[in-house]
């Protein structure tokens, strides 16, 4: 059975035309004008884009002594009612458990998904299994490996464990990723605050001030930069990450920054909230920042010194957020977004003219899939990608709130916003999963996706690092060897 896309705009990162999309098993067929399928989905005042690609994703994840409340089925069917048709989330293993097990774990959970997904591999602690399974895992099609700098006790490494790690991915020709906000210094921050009696979900927010987080990202920059590998900086929220980001590609250095969509439209105020309940849902790190910090983020967007918006979706319900009463730090970490990070984006960055709509469809989707490997399979509307499409209505609108969601959880951090531009249609390899605008997900049908190490960034940078690698100085009358 073939679909038709017809009377759009195709957009895609870098073209904007009029043109129908054929698609035939699970694949774009053709592209072009007057094709004919045996269904036709009509796209008439609609923008015909790749599907979102959400790469920070958290579902079902075990953290703070409890679980994140989304599985891969609602966590999916959140993702796709928004328009995002891919997700990859993070397979993170225990102190000291292989990561060959932790794989099987996501695996397990991942068989529920109604969209395409793959994993980023998390290193939270080091030694010789670490070492060697991570080739396993590159031979598993996961090229990606994420280091936690905060967390202390928990998943956070130290900078001699963030070295040996980021020359092994350098040497697997895979992506090294980061979360950095210094974990020693939250952790006295947080005590500080708490002895002082601090204990609210705010001081969540003075215990993570942006110095922590620029500190740390610069920090991960030069020591990937050391090892000789890409490094991509999830959830960058502040100027003070930013800039040392902006720095180091000015400077040649392969580095990526994702902000959040969260950090792009919501602001600390959230915190000062008189109701417990409204800041703790909130509480995620890094801490919502203030208005100046958001500019520097847009800019970011359009000046293309930030490369990726995600959600790093980690929901907890109310119930689970209030085991933090009375001392922050035991409020679980993470908001949700997925149904909301493409509507919020056009809405706030589109619509009002921060960026355009061919960046808008960069940041969303196509850039994460060249970074993490896996374009043009993913993240383009081209013969022989997989029909992973939005078709973009940008008059459709509605106001965001819980009582309409998909997420498993009571709230919304983006409740009673208006957003204008929503999926007509959403489409997971042809099969349409949003329909005229209502959710007709299927569980399970979602595959994992291997991705390829060794891409055009890791081939450049490793030419770039053996050219200009230290060489001794040969002289004559010297021995050339110490011994
Ligand atoms: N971001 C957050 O607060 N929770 C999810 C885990 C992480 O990404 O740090
Ligand atoms: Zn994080
Ligand atoms: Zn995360």
């Amino acid at each position: 059975m073939s679909t038709v896309i017809k009377g759009g705009t195709i957009v895609t990162h870098d073209l904007t035309y009029v043109a129908d999309v054929l698609i035939e098993g699970g694949r774009i067929a053709a592209i072009g004008p007057g094709l004919r399928g045996d269904v036709e989905l009509d796209a008439t005042g609609c923008f015909v884009m790749p599907g979102g690609i959400d790469p920070h994703t958290h579902l079902e994840m075990p953290f703070m002594g409890t679980y994140s409340a989304d599985n891969f089925e609602s966590g999916t069917r959140a993702a796709l009612a928004g328009g995002t048709t891919m997700v990859v989330d993070f397979a993170l293993p225990s102190p000291g458990q292989g990561l060959l097990d932790a794989l099987e774990m996501w695996h397990n959970k991942s068989g529920r998904a109604n969209c395409d997904y793959s994993y980023h591999m998390a290193v939270t602690w080091w030694g010789e299994k670490v070492f060697d399974d991570m080739a396993a895992v590159v031979d598993r099609g996961i090229t990606s490996f994420k280091h936690f700098l905060a967390y202390k006790g928990a998943l956070m490494v130290n900078d001699d464990e963030l070295f040996s790690s980021f020359q092994r991915v350098r040497d697997l020709g895979a992506i090294a990723m980061v979360h950095a906000e210094n974990g020693d210094v939250v952790a006295e921050l947080s005590a500080r605050l708490l002895r002082e009696g601090n204990v609210g979900p705010e001081a969540h927010a003075y215990s993570r001030p942006p110095q922590v987080e620029g500190e740390a990202t610069n920090r991960a920059i030069m020591i990937a930069d050391m090892a000789g590998a890409p490094l991509y900086v999830v959830h960058t929220s502040c100027e003070d990450s930013h800039e040392a980001i902006r720095r180091a590609r000015a400077a040649g250095k392969r580095v990526w920054g994702e902000p959040l969509i969260q950090h792009l439209t919501l602001d600390e105020s959230e915190y000062f909230n008189a109701d417990w309940d409204h800041a703790a849902r909130r509480v995620m790190s890094p801490p919502f920042r203030n208005k100046q910090h958001q500019d520097s983020l847009w800019a970011g967007l359009s000046s293309g010194s930030l490369s990726v918006v995600a959600t790093d979706h980690c929901a907890f319900t109310t119930a689970q957020k209030r085991s933090g009463v009375g001392d922050f730090t035991k409020i679980p970490n993470g908001t949700g977004g997925l149904e909301d990070r493409m509507p919020m984006l056009w809405t706030y960055g589109v619509v009002t003219g921060r960026i355009t709509m061919n960046e808008f469809v960069a940041v969303t989707s196509t850039n994460a899939a060249k970074i993490f490997g896996m374009y043009p399979k993913k993240g383009a509307v081209a013969v022989g990608s997989d029909a992973d499409l939005v078709v973009w209505d940008p008059m459709r609108e509605k106001v965001i709130g819980a009582a309409t969601q998909q997420s498993a959880i009571d709230y919304n951090v983006f409740e009673g916003k208006r957003v204008t531009g929503l999926p007509r249609f959403t489409l997971t390899r042809g099969q349409v999963a949003v329909f005229d605008g209502e959710v007709r997900t299927q569980e399970g049908h979602g595959e994992f996706v291997a991705r390829e190490p060794n891409g055009a960034v890791n081939r450049a940078l490793s030419t770039f690092k053996e050219l200009t690698a230290p060489r001794p100085v040969v002289r004559a009358g010297i021995p050339a060897s110490g011994v």
